[in-house]
């Protein structure tokens, strides 16, 4: 479905998005879009508002009103299993603390995007090993993911999110966890992988030298964006 009134832009954004909880207005008009391709860093003080939209482009949260979209499509307003099913075949997840499932190896926690959609055993667990070569924790394969280091485990993340070759990796505070020379490795990681494929990346942080690494900036405060700036 082509959305009404004007021509969208971009891969995937948002257009006059309004949610609240109750009475705290957490996105008030918001509008946002990212590119093919593109890092974007969604920035501002705790509270503005960051997650809540990283949810909304997602598909996680529904917003009240506005329009919410991938490849043109307006999916605002969905099912949840449509959803859903966008976020499985389409989107990468990264999250502050990994969350990889820690009584699996990391290549059982890169393989599952692939097995819950249906990839056959053998090819996701070749899929999953080549991945976590490239971010340079192949030998790490077989250890179970609660026993790696912090950055190790969000490399693994990292793998986890671009496995199945999603247009969009959501990141929120993907290095909020970790000291700062293995954030760096982790958004080296990122950023590299998903230009290799031609993944945007939309990512939220608090830090100004993890924001600089984006493409472009994007300034929250109290639930509204800012002007955006172009870093590179
Ligand atoms: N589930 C919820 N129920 C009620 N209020 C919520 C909920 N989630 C977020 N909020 C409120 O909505 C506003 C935006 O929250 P959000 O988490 O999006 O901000 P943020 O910029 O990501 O903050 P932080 O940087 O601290 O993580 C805040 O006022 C927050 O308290």
């Amino acid at each position: 479905m082509e959305l009404s009134g004007s021509k969208s832009t971009g891969l995937a954004g948002c257009r006059g998005v309004r949610l609240a909880y109750g009475s705290t207005i957490a996105l008030d008009d918001v509008s946002f879009a990212v590119e093919q391709g593109e890092t974007v860093a969604v920035t501002g003080p705790s509270g503005c508002g960051k997650t809540t939209l990283l949810h909304v482009l997602s598909g996680l949260l529904r917003p009240d009103a506005g329009e919410v979209y991938f490849e043109s499509e307006d999916f605002s307003t969905r099912s949840d299993a449509a959803r859903s099913r966008l976020r499985l075949t389409s989107f990468g997840f990264v999250l502050q603390f990994g969350d990889l499932v820690p009584e699996l190896t990391l290549r059982e926690n890169v393989e599952l995007p692939l097995r819950v959609t249906g990839t056959r055993a053998p090819v996701a667990r070749r899929r999953a090993e080549d991945l976590l070569g490239e971010l340079g924790i192949g030998d790490l394969a077989d250890r179970q993911a609660g026993a790696v280091s912090g950055g190790q485990a969000q490399r693994a993340a990292v793998a986890r999110a671009l496995v199945h070759e999603p247009r969009v990796v959501f990141a929120d505070e993907p290095t909020g966890a970790l000291d700062s020379g293995s954030g760096e490795a982790v958004l080296d990681c990122l950023f590299a992988a998903a230009r290799e494929r031609g993944a945007a990346v939309v990512m939220v942080t608090h830090a100004p030298e993890v924001a600089e690494r984006a493409d472009r900036v994007v300034r929250m405060r109290d639930g509204r964006v800012l002007q955006a700036v172009t870093v590179r």
